[in-house]
């Protein structure tokens, strides 16, 4: 079986083209998979933050190809904004296209090569859509509160404000001081939060504290529902720039955000269409770190003696082009 080892801002992924199959994976082998090369202790090569299966596009979609999207444990998510740019790519070479549409769950979503970041830091743009602020889109459940716009949350903790959003996926954003920022809440919130026990978000949700840097200039932390805390998180990065353009900078529609993360920095644009709804572009790098075969077999039961790896050279690009970002730091 071949895979592809890419990361988007250091949120690390396999890719696999579900067309290298004469039948593409039964859905307990898919969750299984994912959750045997992903384990960061026992997996694949160190692991990995999920799996993002490219297909064909169902027959009634313009798009040219399909992305879902597996977490680390096995869940399956709507939305993955840094794998949606990595996938891109992959299509791109597939299909000699630079601009296209890729089929996700609840939409075909733009996608186009953009202006590479340093020499072989390759770099694709992603729509981030369809936005919601609703409760039941979020599958959040606060007594009486249909939306959560900057809102206290006494049930689940004290000095925060915080607001939810869905783009599809959820997100729960607060932001904070840079103290609060490198603190253990944002983790005792999260995994908490992510307990598949608690009343508020049966199906979990990601959670993210933003420090704001400068004007156009923020920092993301994210625990991931269904993974723990990433590098990165494309959606929750794009999520966190909506809320501050809405909550601080409303003149600030249609302009560049630097946001910067643990794994390194993304640009994101936050927008508004003519009918009011809202949409995002995520653009940030789109690396290939190595080509990977292994016997599927073997993968479903976590045996990875028989892997080849074969690097490709870029993650060492990559780590050079964040050394010289003037980055802040947790
Ligand atoms: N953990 C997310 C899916 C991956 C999203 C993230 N890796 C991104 O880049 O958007 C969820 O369960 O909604």
């Amino acid at each position: 079986m071949k895979l592809l080892k890419v990361h988007g801002s250091g949120n690390d992924f396999f890719i696999l083209d579900q067309q290298q199959f004469k039948q593409p994976l039964a859905e307990s082998q898919l969750q299984l998979l994912a959750e045997k090369i992903c384990n960061r202790k026992t997996g694949l090569h160190g692991g990995a933050d999920g799996v993002l299966a490219v297909g064909a596009s169902s027959k009634e979609s313009a798009a040219v190809g399909r992305m879902r999207v597996i977490n680390a444990d096995g869940s399956e998510a709507s939305m993955c904004g840094n794998g949606l740019r990595t996938v891109a790519r992959y299509l791109s070479l597939q299909n000699q296209q630079a601009t296209f549409k890729v089929q996700t769950m609840y939409a075909d979503l733009q996608v186009k090569q953009s202006t590479d970041f340093a020499p072989q830091v390759k770099v694709f743009a992603a729509e981030i859509s369809p936005v919601s602020f609703a409760a039941k889109d979020l599958k959040m459940h606060f007594a009486g509160r249909e939306k959560l716009i900057n809102q206290e949350l006494p049930e689940i903790a004290t000095d925060f404000k915080f607001s939810a959003v869905a783009v599809p996926n959820p997100h729960l954003i607060a932001f904070v001081s840079h103290q609060q920022l490198i603190g253990s809440k944002l983790g005792e919130i999260a995994s908490y939060l992510n307990d598949g026990k608690n009343p508020y978000f049966p199906d979990g949700v990601n959670v993210s504290f933003v420090e704001i840097l400068a004007e156009n200039k923020i920092f993301v932390r994210t625990y991931e529902r269904g993974v723990g805390y990433t590098n990165a998180c494309g959606t929750a990065m794009s999520a966190a720039s909506l809320m501050y353009v809405l909550l601080y900078q409303p003149q600030n529609f249609e302009q560049q955000i630097e946001v910067q993360n643990p794994g390194g920095m993304v640009k994101t644009v936050a927008h508004q269409r003519s009918n009011k709804s809202y949409w995002i572009s995520l653009i940030g790098n789109a690396t290939f770190v190595a080509k990977v075969t292994v016997p599927l077999a073997d993968a479903l039961q976590g045996d990875f003696k028989a892997i080849t790896w074969e690097e490709t050279g870029e993650q060492q690009a990559y780590e050079n082009f964040v050394r010289g970002l003037k980055k802040s730091e947790l």
